[in-house]
């Protein structure tokens, strides 16, 4: 994506009027294309136009080939999470509305993102193993999604993992050596996709160390929502 279509978006975002931002306790956001039901259908609504015309987000997506296999060949819904510096997302799964791809692009900032497993069940004994399975803390891989970047999560990524953003308000990195990648340093965790990354700054911390200061982030989470309410049915009668 172009950096005057970054602007355009994140101006387009800040426009919307207050009532139509979703508050959560540590974030807020935007439902695009309509708002599911407690069955996991969606009631659908029209995108907004700056998603369809300009930029053209759903049709370059779909023209990545990765929703040929979806249900409607398209993302029909987008979450729009905006993050404060400090602001993050708890490790989660997306849950079982979705065709399991989903696409993120990330605006106005970086922000780095974890993908988690759970513990083996067998040795987990913890007392909040009756919640849930507990989650093993290590991330099993750490990706620096980038201003302008998409990122296609899939696959057992998306089936089998858990996936958070830290609620941090910059990310340290020290820098890589001759056979090892630059990694987060306070995680100790190697960053995958260092040597993909395209930004002036990520590049040069990516090499020299250093860090990586977070300022207000939106991601756009594309998905296919498998059911969709038929208008039609209600209208017969
Ligand atoms: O902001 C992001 O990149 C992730 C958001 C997310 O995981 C979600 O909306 O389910
Ligand atoms: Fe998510």
């Amino acid at each position: 994506m172009q950096p005057e279509e970054e602007t355009y978006l994140i101006r387009k975002i800040q426009e919307f009027p207050q009532q139509r931002w979703k508050q959560l306790t540590n974030r807020r956001l935007q439902l695009w294309g309509g708002e599911l039901t407690s069955k996991n259908v969606l009631v659908a609504q029209p995108m907004p136009p700056f998603v369809e015309t300009y930029p053209d987000i759903i049709k370059r997506l779909k023209g990545t080939g990765v929703f040929d296999a979806s249900p409607h060949k398209t993302p029909n819904h987008i979450i729009m999470n905006e993050y404060l510096p400090g602001q993050g997302i708890m490790p989660h799964e997306d849950g079982p509305a979705y065709f399991p791809v989903v696409a993120t692009i990330s605006l106005g900032s970086h922000a780095v993102f974890h993908y988690y497993r759970y513990k083996q069940d067998a040795v987990d004994s913890s007392p909040d193993r009756k919640e849930g399975r507990s989650i093993d803390p290590a991330p099993v891989l750490s990706v620096l999604l980038e201003p302008r970047s998409a990122v296609i999560s899939e696959h057992a990524l998306y089936t089998a993992h858990l996936h958070a953003i830290r609620e941090v308000e910059e990310d340290p990195v020290t820098a890589g050596g001759a056979a090892s990648p630059p990694e987060l340093a306070d995680l100790c965790v190697p960053i995958a996709n260092w040597d993909r990354v395209t930004g002036p700054d990520a590049i040069r911390v990516m090499s020299e160390g250093g860090v990586l200061k977070r300022g207000v982030r939106y991601s756009l989470t594309c998905r296919d929502v498998e059911k969709v309410a038929q208008l039609k049915a209600f209208m017969k009668h």
